[in-house]
């Protein structure tokens, strides 16, 4: 019997950021294994038009969901979404639900976020940091919270090469922070962004960074446990492999590199490719959740989720793998051919993303345009250019993160529990998961259905003759161009001919001598 998975029963969890990629499959793990828990209380907003109702809906109703609703069937009566926007005062939670949730949570989960790099300050400081302090008031509130797990990132120091299992202080405390951004006006504070954020390369990882020192300074008697995942993939085993819904991380460069758009990216091949599964990444937090409730350590455990010094992966050789996943099953209707490589310096990466990236869009423009359609190739690819300029920051370094607590953790678990909360990513077979992260993100996120692959290939091919004939085309054109212009490009030009002409001359001879 799971220990874990028995903790969970009869209790209600509070989970933020539910709707997100992490929270939803922290949502089915716990369906699937404590179905006997009393209520998952999730904080929702309303968005694209759909009611938090609605929302809950679609997530229910999706594969994902699938084998949950074979072990729980009531599941939906167990999950009470509570309008919430963590941009608000209180959340916007009304009266009768703040009660609810205060009188009656035993654990929450904290793992809404924004997760942009570009956001501006203001609205990552809000999210990131605020909404974290009001979280843990509200937690402070509650008599029968036993635990309080917030989810951070394994970047959040990323200004460190080798990054320990503590909190680093930021300069300036968060409240100050938090303070200043509610009287100065945009302009500064996009003016002093820079200088805040320091050696961090975005918004995101910095306000992550404050998060962690509120969460550390508000702490007071609760039992609280930071998580720090790296980069979070697609699911490596459960509740089915290579489930992603989101562009985030490799899933949106794969998407790029697989339909033909990404052709070259700056890269450091043998840099650490710090991925780590999202189900990997629940199975750790559950198991964090039910040792800080039960063992209530002294202090606040921070845990590395990280896969580097288990068990590392390079870029290269994830670039390679993304690509021979290609070959057996291309996407559909891609621009070009995926045939993407790692550049190594800003210079090389510069020529590359005028010939390979930019020159191709704007022909492609130039053929919208002459067959009456709107161009759209360049505005994509200008985006395109610069998310990947965004996460490049990330492929060209390597961390070293320790992970004593993490092992700590793992020995305290029962083997039943290390079976059924496995989070030894010793165990992970990168060619495999990759392949089927690949094959996740065609059929999860591109909706692509796999009988489409001959047609896919066939496509390919297509691109390669054209491919082909255009570079033919090219050199043929350059040439006349040169001859016209240049005596050494003729003379160059009637020696090539002329000696084919002989050899042709010598070769019918000799086999008319022959006969
Ligand atoms: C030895 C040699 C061997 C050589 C071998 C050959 C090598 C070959 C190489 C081949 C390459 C193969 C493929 C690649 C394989 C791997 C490559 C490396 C991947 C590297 C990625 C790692 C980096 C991750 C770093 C993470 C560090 C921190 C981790 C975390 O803690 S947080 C999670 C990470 N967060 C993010 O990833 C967020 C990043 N995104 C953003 O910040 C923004 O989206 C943006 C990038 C700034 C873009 O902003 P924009 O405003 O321009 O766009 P917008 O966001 O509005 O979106 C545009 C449209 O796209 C849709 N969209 C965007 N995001 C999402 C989403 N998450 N879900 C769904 N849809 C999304 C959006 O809707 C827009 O669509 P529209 O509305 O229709 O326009
Ligand atoms: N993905 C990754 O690679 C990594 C993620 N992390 C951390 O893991 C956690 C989860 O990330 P992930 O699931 O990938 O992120 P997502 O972007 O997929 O999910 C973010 C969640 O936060 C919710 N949220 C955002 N703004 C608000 C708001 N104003 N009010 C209510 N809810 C809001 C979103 O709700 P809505 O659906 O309404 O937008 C969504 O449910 C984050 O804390 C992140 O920092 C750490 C390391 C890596």
């Amino acid at each position: 019997m799971s220990m874990i998975a028995a903790f969970y029963g009869g209790k209600s969890i509070l989970i933020t950021g539910a709707t997100g990629f992490m929270g939803k499959v922290l949502m089915e793990k716990l369906f699937r294994t404590s179905p006997d828990l009393k209520v998952v209380y999730i904080l929702v907003r309303t968005k694209a038009g759909q009611t938090t109702q609605q929302r809950v809906f679609q997530i229910l109703n999706s594969k994902l969901f699938e084998k949950v609703k074979e072990v729980c069937p009531n599941v939906h009566e167990k999950i009470r979404a509570i309008y919430a926007d963590l941009n608000q005062n209180d959340f916007a939670i009304s009266k009768e639900d703040m009660q609810e949730l205060l009188s009656c949570t035993n654990i929450i989960f904290h793992c809404a976020a924004t997760v942009r790099f570009d956001d501006p300050l203001r609205h990552a400081v809000q999210l990131n940091v605020t909404a974290t302090q009001q979280l843990l008031l509200m937690a402070s509130q509650m008599p029968k919270l036993e635990a309080f797990i917030h989810i951070s990132t394994a970047f959040s120091n990323c200004n460190l090469k080798h990054i320990d299992e503590v909190i680093y202080p930021c300069p300036v405390e968060p409240k100050k922070i938090i303070d200043s951004m509610e009287w100065l006006d945009d302009a500064i504070i996009d003016e002093i962004t820079p200088k805040l954020i320091g050696d961090r390369p975005n918004t995101y990882t910095y306000t992550k960074a404050l998060g962690e020192m509120v969460v550390q300074q508000e702490s007071g008697n609760l039992n609280i446990a930071i998580i720090r995942p790296s980069i979070v993939g697609a699911t490596w085993q459960e509740p089915f492999p290579g489930w992603v819904d989101n562009l985030n991380g490799p899933s949106g460069l794969i998407i790029a590199a697989g339909k033909g758009f990404l052709r070259s990216i700056r890269a450091t091949p043998m840099a650490v490719a710090d991925l780590i599964p999202v189900d990997t990444v629940v199975n750790l937090t559950l198991a964090v959740g039910w040792y800080t409730a039960v063992h209530r350590p002294k202090s606040t455990l921070i845990y590395h989720c990280t896969s580097g010094n288990f068990n590392p992966c390079n870029w290269g050789k994830m670039g390679f793998q993304v690509l021979a996943t290609f070959e057996k099953v291309p996407f559909e209707k891609a621009f070009r051919r995926p045939n993407a490589d790692f550049t190594s310096n800003i210079i090389t990466s510069q020529y590359w993303n005028a010939v390979s990236h930019r020159a191709p869009a704007i022909i492609y423009d130039f053929y919208l345009r002459l067959t009456g359609r709107k161009p759209r190739m360049t505005k994509l690819m200008n985006r395109l250019l610069r998310t990947v300029s965004m996460l490049e920051y990330f492929v060209n370094r390597s961390w070293e993160w320790s992970t004593y607590n993490t092992e700590m953790l793992m020995s305290e678990l029962s083997p039943e529990d290390q079976r059924v909360f496995n989070f030894d990513v010793r165990q992970l077979n990168w060619l495999e998961y990759i392949e089927n992260y690949v094959l996740g993100v065609k059929k999860y996120l591109l909706k692509e259905d796999m009988a489409g692959i001959p047609e896919a290939k066939q496509h390919l091919r297509r691109l390669r003759n054209i491919h082909y004939l255009f570079n033919t085309a090219l050199f043929l054109i350059a040439w006349r161009l040169l001859i016209a212009r240049s005596q050494m490009a003729r003379n160059v030009w009637f020696f090539i001919v002329s000696f084919c002409y002989k050899f042709l001359s010598y070769f019918r001879a000799s086999s008319t001598l022959k006969v």
